[in-house]
């Protein structure tokens, strides 16, 4: 294929971030793309082989999702974006006419693959599915997500898992940053496309501080902040945002990637960032586990048997409204689909109705205040 034109991906005419309001370090924001708008802070559903699991993507928009993530990883294995792209892009191919962000697949690789092997100039894998042989460079992941078309395209990283030594640590942001400016020079920006940077570093404050000024200095769309929800404590992760958010453009999106909690996302808005992916809400709905404003509800439990009440009656998701507790639980012991579907429905409501409420009390000058009520919800605990 001919090499395309690289073009500063600063400079692409659609692709664009305003701030509405900011409340502390917390913003109100919207993100502008090819394919729509994302309301920040936002919740971006876990999309990763091209589907939400138990989802239509109708009932994903319906909730409120403005964008959903795939992944360059597991699309690349299967069903390749060579395909994806003959039969029209992701956006086609999975019906969800709205933003898009895929990462770039290093994280996937180094967890999932087998075999693999990191250098200077790209990661080598055996794939999980049928052993077969792949390279992912900076170059390749960005081709690849390239023909995926995602709106939002994440440079190749390499994120290691805490604890680690400070060199491991050290050796790894000190890569990405070389891959980081390899990311950008290949970085094909179709308008309304945007190259986001990732910022790594570890739990070492003057690693992150040295990454996130490195990227800022080379330019970015947008810029991630990784190498964390990687097994580290709350408080660590808080602390590492503390020190590097500060030191990202203000006028830039900044995205947690595979965060978190109910919990995790308001302290992490607090601390000024404005994306979240996790894949807690889909992985723990198919697990019974149920996310609601009063806390965590483990339909598992046997105490929820005769219970004729639903999860939720204020709810506006029918899944939280018009089912019982009884039937949730009986469905979940029973391992009938259903039970897996509902409690994602539940999950996903719950999880952007707390974005949206963010996103108002930030819009009203009280996310203090907000932070205070939502957490006396969950601290209420499951009545
Ligand atoms: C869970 N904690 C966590 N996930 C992480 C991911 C995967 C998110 C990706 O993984 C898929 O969800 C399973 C989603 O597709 C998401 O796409 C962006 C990361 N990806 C990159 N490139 N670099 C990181 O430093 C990183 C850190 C993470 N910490």
């Amino acid at each position: 294929m001919t090499v395309p034109t690289p073009t500063d991906p600063a400079a692409a005419p659609a692709f664009g971030f305003r701030r509405i309001a900011t409340d502390g370090m917390a913003r109100r924001g919207e993100v502008t793309t090819a394919h729509g708008a994302i309301r920040t802070p936002a919740f971006m559903p876990v999309g990763t082989q091209a589907t939400v699991k138990t989802m239509y993507p109708e009932q994903v928009r319906a909730l409120g999702a403005d964008i959903l993530l795939g992944n360059t990883y597991h699309l690349m294995l299967r069903p390749t974006a060579e395909r994806v792209d003959r039969l029209g892009g992701l956006h086609r191919f999975m019906n969800w006419p709205h933003p898009i962000l895929t990462d770039s697949g290093g994280f996937q690789v180094m967890s999932l693959a087998k075999l693999r092997k990191i250098n200077e100039q790209a990661v080598t894998f055996q794939s999980h599915i049928d052993g077969s042989r792949h390279v992912l460079s900076p170059e390749r992941s960005l081709e690849i997500q390239g023909l995926l078309g995602s709106d939002i395209q994440m440079q190749l990283d390499e994120c290691v898992a805490l604890p680690a030594e400070r060199a491991e640590i050290e050796r790894a942001m000190r890569l990405s940053l070389r891959w980081a400016e390899r990311s950008k020079a290949a970085f094909f920006g179709k308008p309304g496309h945007g190259l986001f940077a990732i910022v790594q570093g570890g739990d070492d404050e003057a690693l992150r501080v040295e990454s996130a000024r490195a990227l800022t200095a080379i330019g970015f769309h947008g810029y991630a902040v990784g190498g964390l929800a990687v097994g580290e404590p709350q408080d660590v992760m808080l602390r590492i945002l503390s020190a590097t958010t500060p030191e990202l453009p203000e006028d830039r999106p900044r995205y947690l990637m595979g965060v978190g909690t109910p919990d995790d996302i308001v302290e992490s808005v607090g601390r000024g960032i404005d994306m979240f992916d996790c894949v807690m809400p889909t992985r723990a709905g198919r697990h019974g586990q149920a996310f609601t404003r009063r806390g965590k509800v483990n339909l598992r439990n046997a105490r929820h048997a005769d219970d004729p009440r639903p999860i939720d009656e204020e709810s506006t998701c029918p899944a939280a409204r018009d089912y019982s507790r009884a039937y949730l639980h009986h469905l979940v012991k029973a391992e009938e689909a259903l039970g897996a579907m509902l409690l994602t429905w539940i999950n996903l409501s719950y999880y952007q109705d707390l974005m949206a409420g963010l996103r108002a009390a930030i819009e009203a000058g009280r996310f203090e205040d907000h932070k205070a009520e939502v957490k006396a919800g969950w601290a209420r605990g499951d009545i």
